[in-house]
């Protein structure tokens, strides 16, 4: 039997899956945590997917992995090759000025029509124009550019030369220097960024073996919402993730062009195109939540189940690491609307819940105002574990939600391109034994509660 590993290295952990090849039945699994914060050094990274590997009883017996990891994260080398700062993460808003200042010099129209993305705080190009303004010397000292999976590849195959480097299309794809329709880099935004030219990661096909750990063949990776579409055969099914990010995307054959900047125009892991909307507050926001009840997560989801549609008028903004879309990178979230009757724990609870999932239902709105058809969506990430999750979000959404059993979407999917890597058929191997059927949560449709989310929301803008 050939096994195959599939990694996730995400924004608070990382997940490793081993699964038989020919079918993907689960064979082990790991994970282990990352530190928390917006800026992190590598080589945490680095530990924790060793400590990942080894409670997946390690991958001696394994015949192709592939990781994917958190989109966008700036990792800078130098000519050593080593590490020249700490990487900052996706949902770092310090770069928030400098992507204003890139897309007015540009123009937003320019931006989606060169690399199908105007950039925002998240995107690694903006990160390298902070760099470059706030820390000079960082920036003369970086040889080469990467993102967390790259590095992560680079590391497993043993390669200490940067020419090696190697990345796929759809992390590129969120870098704001790589254009998914020619798959060439936009070398001139990366200068204009960074100040000088930089060594990129040669960009690999998606079924291309860029290496070698031991006896096993190591694939190209992925960003990680792009390994969780390859993972879950989800057609044309629009996804919803909610992990640390909250994610809207689907598979489509044309990159996208939006000019408002709401949807970004990222590659999927397959050679097509993955129009995505992203936020920055999701899963942690239930996590707050508790925290200030003092509950664990389901004690959560079982007061949410117990308040009515609405939270008695209670709105939880949910604003609270700023947010991506919409831009808002200054501001923070709110309890709106409190009065002495509705001051329940009941209530706070499910304004919490209903608070995300307005902010994800705002998203779902921009990917359909693109073309794409909202009709149902498939729920994952940490935060679809939470059954008031499940079962609000159909309400809010207003379409039927198909709630998988918990798992690890992204590990899977990197595990499926190593498959693929492996038998290098044309399409990804159909894998009967990975996904028990979706359980379907219907509700009707509640849109005051989007209605009051919205009034209340914009009463906290940037503040
Ligand atoms: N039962 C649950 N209810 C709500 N949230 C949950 C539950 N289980 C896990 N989570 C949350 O999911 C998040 C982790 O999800 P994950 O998709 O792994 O995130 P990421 O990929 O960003 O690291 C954590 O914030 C965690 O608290
Ligand atoms: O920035 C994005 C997508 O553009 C995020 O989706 C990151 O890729 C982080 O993902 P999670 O760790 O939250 O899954």
């Amino acid at each position: 039997m050939a096994l195959v590993a599939g990694v996730d290295s995400s924004t608070q952990s990382c997940k490793v899956v081993i699964r038989d090849a020919e079918t993907g039945r689960l064979v082990r699994q790991g994970r282990a945590n990352h530190p928390d914060g917006t800026e992190v050094d590598p080589e945490l990274w680095w530990t924790a997917l060793g400590e990942a590997l080894a409670e997946a009883g390690g991958i001696e017996d394994v015949d192709a992995v592939s990781i994917a990891g958190q989109q966008h994260g700036m990792v800078c080398l130098d000519e050593q090759g080593r590490v020249v700062r700490p990487a900052l993460l996706w949902n770092d808003t310090r770069s928030a000025g400098a992507a204003a200042d890139l897309v007015t010099e540009l123009g937003p129209e320019f931006w989606s029509g060169a690399v199908g993305s105007v950039p925002v705080a998240s995107f690694t190009v903006t990160k390298l124009r902070w760099l470059a303004e706030h820390e000079p010397e960082a920036a003369a000292r970086t040889t080469a550019v990467c993102l967390p999976h790259d590095w992560l590849t680079w590391k497993l195959s043993g390669s200490t030369d940067l020419a090696a480097l190697v990345t796929d299309r759809s992390d590129a794809s969120g870098t704001g220097y790589f254009d998914g329709r020619t798959n060439q880099y936009r070398r001139d935004l990366l200068e204009r960024a960074l100040g000088h030219d930089a060594l990129l990661p040669r960009v690999a096909g998606p079924v291309a073996a860029v290496g070698r750990v031991g006896d096993a063949m190591i694939g190209p990776g992925a960003g990680d919402n792009a390994a969780a579409s390859l993972g879950l055969s989800a057609g044309d099914d629009v996804v919803v993730s909610l992990g640390t990010s909250g994610t809207v995307f689907a598979r489509s054959a044309q990159q996208a062009d939006d000019a408002s900047g709401l949807v970004a125009g990222f590659a999927d892991a397959t050679g097509a195109f993955l129009p995505l909307v992203c936020t920055l507050n999701a899963a942690r926001v239930l996590d707050a939540a508790a925290r200030m009840l003092g509950v664990s997560l389901d004690e959560l989801s079982n007061l949410a189940l117990k308040a009515a549609a609405g939270a008695q008028g209670v709105v939880f903004v949910p604003y609270l690491e700023g947010e991506r879309t919409p831009n808002l990178p200054d501001s923070s979230g709110a309890l709106h609307g409190l009065t002495l009757a509705n001051s329940t724990r009941e209530n706070l609870a499910r304004a919490a819940v209903e608070g995300m999932l307005c902010g994800m239902a705002a998203c779902l709105d921009a990917l359909s105002a693109q073309g794409v058809a909202v009709e149902k969506v498939r729920l994952i990430g940490g935060a679809a574990r939470s059954e008031a999750v499940r079962q609000i979000a159909p309400s809010v959404f207003g379409v039927p939600v198909l709630a998988l059993e918990p798992g690890e979407r992204v590990a899977d999917g990197a595990a499926r391109q190593a498959a693929w890597v492996l038998n290098g058929d044309t399409a990804p191997p159909l894998w009967t034994e990975q996904l028990a059927p979706p359980k379907c949560f219907e509700a009707p449709a509640s849109p005051w509660v989007r209605e009051r989310y919205a009034e209340a929301s914009v009463k906290y803008l940037n503040r």
